[in-house]
């Protein structure tokens, strides 16, 4: 059982950037949206990304974005993987990952009526439009698209699927471990969880973040042990 994969979402600050990575985490997220109160410029960005160490991913995060918008934020620092948060169709997300050469996860936005169903045809779809398909984000539906700390119910995620997503919605110190036991996603993405005010990141609620993620992993650790001595 490979550890979940944590990815901190919503890095403005330099600060925020350093606390994320000395914590652990594996990829950290940023806003290219203005209406986000978490936005940052693609010039701001080029220096947000000189602090960014060697293997450690920068995902850039867009919603509904034009090609000239991608190509912009590409040209402006490294970035390892495109996150698109909006109403991009199969097509328009091949057509912008295609022009910047870099692999994208899409952001399925949960609604209450939801159903597994939906979410595997969707996962076929992208899958089916582009090679640089990276996999699905899920996320709690919400008009402003994302980052409202919103929880989804998880049952609905099928199995075969889990070990493909990246699960988001509402995570926090007090849920994320009961979600990676239960859910099993390949990661983990949160931003308000983790946020002093929105924008600001706290470093401890990182570090508690993340710590609680790892026992959500040391669950699985646990029962497969047990199984392997059963057997
Ligand atoms: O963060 C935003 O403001 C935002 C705006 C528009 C679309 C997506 C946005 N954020 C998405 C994320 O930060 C994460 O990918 C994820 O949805 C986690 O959000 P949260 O529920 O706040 O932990």
């Amino acid at each position: 059982m490979p550890r979940t994969r944590i990815k901190i979402c919503g890095i403005t600050r330099e600060q925020d950037l350093h606390a994320a990575v000395d914590a652990g985490a594996d990829a950290l997220g940023f806003v290219f949206y203005a209406k986000s109160p978490r936005y940052v410029t693609a010039e701001r960005y080029a220096e947000l990304a000189r602090e960014l160490p060697p293997y450690v991913n920068a995902v850039a995060l867009f919603v509904n974005a034009t090609v000239d918008e991608v190509r912009a934020v590409v040209a402006a620092g490294p970035v390892s993987l495109l996150q698109f948060h909006g109403d991009e169709t199969p097509e328009a997300c091949a057509q912008l990952a295609q022009a910047v050469q870099r692999p994208f996860t899409r952001a399925f936005r949960v609604k209450p009526d939801t159903t597994a169903a939906d979410l595997l045809e969707s996962e076929t779809q992208y899958r089916a439009a582009s090679p640089w398909f990276s996999g699905l984000l899920l996320d709690t539906y919400v008009d402003a698209y994302g980052g409202a700390g919103k929880v989804f119910d998880w049952s609905l995620i099928p199995k075969e699927l889990a070990p493909r997503v990246v699960l988001s919605g509402g995570l926090s110190v007090h849920n994320v471990t009961g979600a990676v036991a239960q859910v099993r996603p390949f990661a983990v993405d949160i931003s308000s969880g983790v946020e002093a005010a929105k924008g600001i990141k706290d470093a401890r609620k990182i570090a508690a973040f993340i710590d609680a993620v790892r026992a959500g992993d040391a669950t699985h650790l646990s029962q497969e042990h047990h199984e392997s001595e059963s057997s």
